[in-house]
């Protein structure tokens, strides 16, 4: 259901094109090819959605697109307050649509953008809405152009070299007094004048002044297949790392035995650790750590103590499931550190035992094992020997959603 929105300009979104130049994908035409892990149509909408300023939004898209659409933007906010209509043959036909369906919503000034233009920001925005609000009725961002511009003939030989210092490459939103666009471009298409690639054109042609604005070089229209993957490692290059950080907790109480083993590592000993399984401390601790970050619960989520067939296993295999369970999230495990609270037996003699047992248990080198030990100073359960405790700290990198 359509949600109302509080700012007060209209936006079109076009995404009507059938995106020849960029070439076929499966993915369908290039506003809907993944950059970044999202759908190109998906990073032009966020960016006008998280605007303040943007009142209704209109996308025009295909009619044979209504299903990618939506799978495009499942997962993004606020998608309820999108008006969707379908465009026309050209681009100009499309953009009448999206303005038309803004009729009677009350809006005064409205922004045309490309819906292949992703990187649209928003001081661009806030400084045509200025230019806007200031009372001029057509406002185009745009750069100087940067090459020198060369005239040719049909057979590729030049003919002149245009003077560039008044030259400027066009941008979108291309942004208007909202009526009066609207006249234009209705009055264009009753007259069949049909040849216009961008809005601007339109309102010169309708004798409209179009006041220009600074462009950003950032705001570039994806138009053949090197810009998608060019934006592609754009995206993919800033991205934040997810990183994200487990700890665990676990005891277990000591009785008359000849051992316990701690970190995958048998220690002769006087006493054994009571459990249902090995009752390695260590190893549980740094699962549970290792589940946190990925919230899969805990250990006992994935082995019952009830579950008979865990009586007396190995604790590595809570480990490897849980590293399982991790990399299937799309984790990388970065660094796991274990410190271990105990009076006895001691633990630095075979400390490095442990971080290799470690390391090759979650298949990471060895720098990224830890353990460490402690006594309780004899205070508490732990310093009357009563049993030891483990805490566990995992970091893992998750890779950025898509
Ligand atoms: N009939 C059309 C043609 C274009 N557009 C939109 O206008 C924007 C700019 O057009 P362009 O880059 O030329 O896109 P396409 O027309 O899809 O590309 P091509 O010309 O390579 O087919 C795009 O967001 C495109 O989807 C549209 O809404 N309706
Ligand atoms: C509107 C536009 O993006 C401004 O640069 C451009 O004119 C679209 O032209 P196209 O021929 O549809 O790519």
């Amino acid at each position: 259901m359509e949600q109302e929105r509080s700012g007060t300009i209209g936006i079109v979104v076009v995404a009507a094109g059938r995106g020849e130049r960029a070439g076929a994908s499966v993915e369908g035409p290039k506003q809907y090819r993944r950059i970044g892990g999202k759908p190109v149509i998906w990073h032009t909408l966020k960016r006008f959605l998280d605007w303040p300023k943007s009142g209704p939004i209109v996308l025009v898209i295909h009619p044979e697109d209504h299903g990618l659409l939506e799978a495009a933007i499942v997962d993004l906010s606020s998608r309820d307050s999108l008006i969707v209509v379908e465009g026309g043959a050209t681009r100009q036909a499309s953009v009448l649509n999206g303005l038309q369906a803004l009729h009677d919503r009350g809006v005064r000034h409205v922004m045309i953008q490309d819906g292949v233009r992703p990187f649209v920001d928003e001081a661009l925005l806030d400084r045509i809405a200025l230019e806007l609000d200031a009372g001029k009725p057509a406002v185009l961002p745009a750069i100087p152009v940067s090459d020198t511009i060369k005239r040719g003939d049909t057979s590729g030989v030049v003919t002149a070299t245009v003077p560039r210092n008044d030259l400027y490459a066009a941008q979108t939103p291309q942004s208007f007094h909202y009526e009066t666009i609207l006249a234009a471009h209705e009055r264009a298409a009753t007259e069949q004048a049909v040849d216009f690639t961008d809005d601007a054109s339109i309102a010169e042609w309708a004798g409209i002044p179009v006041q220009l604005v600074a462009g950003s070089i950032d705001n570039v229209k994806l138009t053949v297949k090197k810009d998608i993957a060019m934006a592609d490692e754009k995206l993919k290059a800033s991205a934040l790392p997810d990183v994200r950080t487990g700890n665990g907790y676990d005891v277990h109480q000591l009785e008359p035995g000849d051992g316990v083993t701690l970190c995958g590592i048998f220690i002769p000993h006087d006493q054994k650790l009571k459990g249902h399984s090995d009752a390695d401390v260590a190893l549980h601790a740094l699962t549970d750590a290792l589940l946190a970050t990925c919230g899969a619960g805990d250990i006992g989520d994935h082995f019952p103590p009830s579950d008979m067939q865990w009586k007396g296993a190995p604790s590595r295999i809570f480990l490897e499931h849980a590293a399982r369970v991790v990399r299937g999230a799309g984790g990388t495990i970065m660094n796991a550190d274990i410190s271990l609270i105990a009076e006895e037996p001691k633990i630095g003699p075979h400390r490095q035992a442990m971080r290799e047992k470690l390391a090759e248990i979650l298949d990471i080198s060895l720098d990224r094992c830890s353990v460490k030990a402690t006594t309780n100073e004899k205070i508490g359960f732990v310093g009357r020997g009563e049993g030891i405790a483990a805490i566990a700290t995992a970091t893992v990198v998750f890779r950025g959603a898509d």
